[in-house]
């Protein structure tokens, strides 16, 4: 079947799980506690401090005890939509002040840009929220990624263990399922990819990682991928 369009994760996809778990998540714990005081009453973290609340149940919280629960979520590493917000506004800062680059492994710019001459439509899906997949791309150790990408998602669309929401994101970029290419380290997320029709590619970029015969097309990198 024909590929038209292709919509990768970020993480362990294009993007190594080292950059994001010793790079960025420690920059967002190191300042969330400084940021949430100075800019708290702003109302766009105002809302998301309050979906962070109303996420985890709580009724009425100090502003210390949200933000020790924020604390406790980046290291659990827990896909919330309102920390992903969060964090995204804490690593602008870094991005724009040079504290570092965003890791993507090294065909992936060119593979991006051969697809692209190709005619297919790239998108991202990730837990990242919107704002950070773009600054992330923009900022990254192969220069400015982001023209190449017609469109971001993220858990605001839904979870991405749901197949409901990649046939939000057929609907979102106007294409049929059967002819979009997901790209994922998680089985989870390919298998509701693939539960919503989607062709799936699973970025086995540490062979060390599979075990037995894989559940979907394996590469260990993009140049593996024929589309
Ligand atoms: C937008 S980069 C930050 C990555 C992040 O916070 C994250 O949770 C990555 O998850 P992914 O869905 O890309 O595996
Ligand atoms: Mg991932």
């Amino acid at each position: 079947m024909e590929i038209r369009a292709i919509v990768t994760d970020i993480e362990g996809t294009t993007s190594s799980i080292d950059f994001v778990r010793d790079v960025l998540f420690p920059y967002a714990r190191k300042r969330l506690p400084a940021f949430v005081e100075t800019h708290g009453d702003t109302p766009e973290v105002q809302h998301w401090l309050h979906e962070a609340a109303k996420e985890a149940g709580i009724i009425e919280a100090s502003r210390q005890e949200i933000i020790e629960m924020l604390l406790r979520w980046i290291d659990e590493d827990r896909k919330s939509t309102a920390l992903k917000a969060l964090q995204g506004m804490i690593w602008k800062d870094g991005y724009e002040a040079g504290d570092y680059r965003a890791h993507v492994y090294p065909e992936v710019p060119a593979r991006l840009r051969a697809w692209r001459a190709q005619g297919l439509k790239l998108y991202v899906y990730s837990s990242g929220s919107v704002p950070a997949q773009k600054l992330f791309f923009r900022h990254s150790d192969a220069g400015d990624l982001g023209p190449l990408f017609a469109g971001y998602f993220d858990t605001q669309t839904g979870p991405k263990r749901e197949a409901a929401s990649y046939a939000a994101i057929a609907e979102a970029i106007d294409e049929q399922p059967a002819h979009i290419l997901f790209l994922s380290d998680i089985v989870q997320e390919l298998d509701a990819a693939r539960a919503a029709g989607f062709q799936t590619g699973w970025l086995l970029r540490d062979p060390a990682q599979a075990s037995g015969t894989p559940t979907h097309p394996a590469y260990p990198d993009f140049d593996a991928i024929t589309v």
